[in-house]
């Protein structure tokens, strides 16, 4: 059978599967497999169970419960959920070996931050053709989509054409704590990554909400938590404002000095790290298909700092970016309560492009932080800690991996991919990339405007099913490629 032929008939039998493959889903967003919180724990190594009785059930072999160890948090010392490991053996000489990363955590929801519907439950709307639930499209569609594409494959009768190595991790939204040392080991003194010949990671999104794109580049991260403690316990603003130095208004003062509304970072040294911008470059902005109208379908508002899509677009891909996430201890209830809390701790974090190192980026906050703390002259006291950090990768693409996702987009979608940077960020990709030394690619599922991380995220059933083909006709289509 030629490769379109056998793409057409995976993609028959995934279409004939479709409520299957929704209720696949639906089981998968009922475990709240949030990373960032001690009290979801349970459920991310639940979650990492369902994950291996699904690649057990589609006939992956080797299927292993990596153990990272303990960590602390939320005052609490509780074990890292397993990196899982699989093998899909193809069988037949000369196969080439894929490794396929994704990960089963998810970012915390709550209806009350603004739900429409309860976040841990898949709603299915009829209107829109959307699946509304937290992980929906990030990332559990997408990793969901490898396990549909192999069972499709085996339902058809039509041998995989390449072998898979699947490494699903549960830490990914809470900074891959642990994931590089255990490839770093494994590669010293394991076997699981022999035979890797190029990666594949589905785990971001189209630029718009129309046209599909593959990606060679991520941002990565630093994020920060700045605590100020003072007085020893919450007090009365009537008693003691005026007469105290106030944790909040400490706190206010160094969050105001780090980012201008603009969107300009006032830590010195930062720019000067970023790689200086080519002709070249500029003009893989100018051709992409994407106008200011997409960044504002994705946002639902009018709020883009620039006006221009090129602007736009290199602020997401090519530029570090400072954002402001939360303050923990704070008065954020309705009503007026009038106390001066004791302590409060500011979050942010640093997107990172080349070439900034997450160590760099550390040592720069730091030298500001304590500065403008001493400008301050409070009694109070100023702890900055530096979560794990997750550097930018960069890919080139000019690679068989890339020509193979490019026919398979065109296949599946009639079009021509866009090939795109995404500003969030994946911190073991540039560790896949580098220790592996192997090429790199990121074929998105859902659309910009999923909601990832926010609200009311959902994917729609098209690019879920879509998807799902795509990711089929990548397998036959990097098959198919000269290597
Ligand atoms: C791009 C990916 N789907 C994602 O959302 N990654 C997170 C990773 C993260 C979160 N905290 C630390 N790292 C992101 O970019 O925020
Ligand atoms: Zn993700
Ligand atoms: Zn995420």
């Amino acid at each position: 059978m030629s490769t379109a032929a056998t793409i057409d008939k995976i993609s028959s039998i995934i279409d004939q599967n479709k409520d299957a493959l929704i209720a696949r889903l639906a089981e998968a967003v009922e475990i709240p497999s949030v990373s960032g919180s001690a009290k979801y724990r349970p459920q991310v190594v639940e979650m990492a169970k369902w994950m291996a009785k699904s690649l057990e059930s589609i006939g992956c072999e080797n299927i292993q419960f990596k153990e990272l160890g303990n960590q602390k948090l939320d005052g609490q010392d509780v074990g890292l959920p397993p990196v899982v490991f699989a093998d899909y053996k193809s069988g037949g000489a000369g196969k080439k070996t894929l490794l396929i990363y994704g990960h089963y955590d998810v970012q915390p929801a709550n209806k009350s931050d603004g739900w429409n519907t309860e976040p841990f439950k898949l709603v299915h709307d009829e209107k829109t053709g959307r699946l509304y639930g937290r992980g929906s499209t990030d990332d559990k569609g997408p990793i969901i989509g490898w396990i549909n594409t192999i069972e499709a494959h085996r339902q058809a009768g039509i041998e995989l054409p390449v072998n898979l190595k699947f490494c699903f991790e549960g830490m990914e939204e809470s900074g891959s704590v642990g994931l590089d040392g255990l490839i770093e080991n494994e590669i010293k003194n394991g076997s699981f990554f022999d035979g890797v010949d190029a990666a594949c990671i589905s785990d971001n999104y189209w630029l718009g909400t129309k046209k599909p794109c593959i990606t060679h580049g991520l941002r990565g991260i630093q994020y920060f938590k700045l605590s100020i403690s003072g007085p020893g316990a919450d007090l009365h603003s009537g008693l003691f404002g005026g007469v105290v130095h106030e944790p909040m208004s400490d706190l206010f003062q160094i969050m105001s000095r780090l980012v201008t509304p603009a969107g300009e970072i006032l830590i010195p040294g930062i720019s000067d790290l970023v790689r200086p911008l080519t002709d070249e470059e500029f003009n893989r902005y100018q051709i992409m298909d994407f106008t200011v109208k997409d960044m504002d379908d994705a946002t639902g508002s009018s709020t883009t700092i620039a006006d221009d899509k090129e602007k736009i677009l290199m602020a997401r891909m090519r530029y570090p970016s400072l954002s402001l996430h939360g303050i923990e201890g704070a008065f954020s209830e309705a009503g007026t309560k009038t106390v001066i809390p004791a302590k409060v701790i500011g979050k942010f974090s640093l997107r990172l492009v080349p070439d900034m190192t997450p160590d760099k980026v550390v040592e720069l906050v730091e030298k500001y932080v304590q500065s403008e703390w001493k400008k301050i002259g409070s009694k109070n006291t100023l702890k900055l800690d530096a979560e794990p950090g997750g550097k930018p990768w960069l890919a080139d693409p000019n690679h068989w991996n890339y020509e193979a996702a490019i026919r398979a987009t065109e296949k599946i979608y009639g079009v021509k991919p866009d090939l795109t940077r995404e500003g969030g960020s994946i911190p073991v990709a540039l560790t896949i990339a580098d220790i592996l030394g192997k090429n790199l690619l990121l074929l998105p599922l859902g659309r910009a405007d999923d909601g990832a991380h926010s609200t009311n995220e959902k994917i729609d059933i098209l690019n879920y099913i879509e998807g799902t083909k795509l990711l089929g006709a990548y397998l036959h289509e990097v098959a198919a490629a000269t290597s």
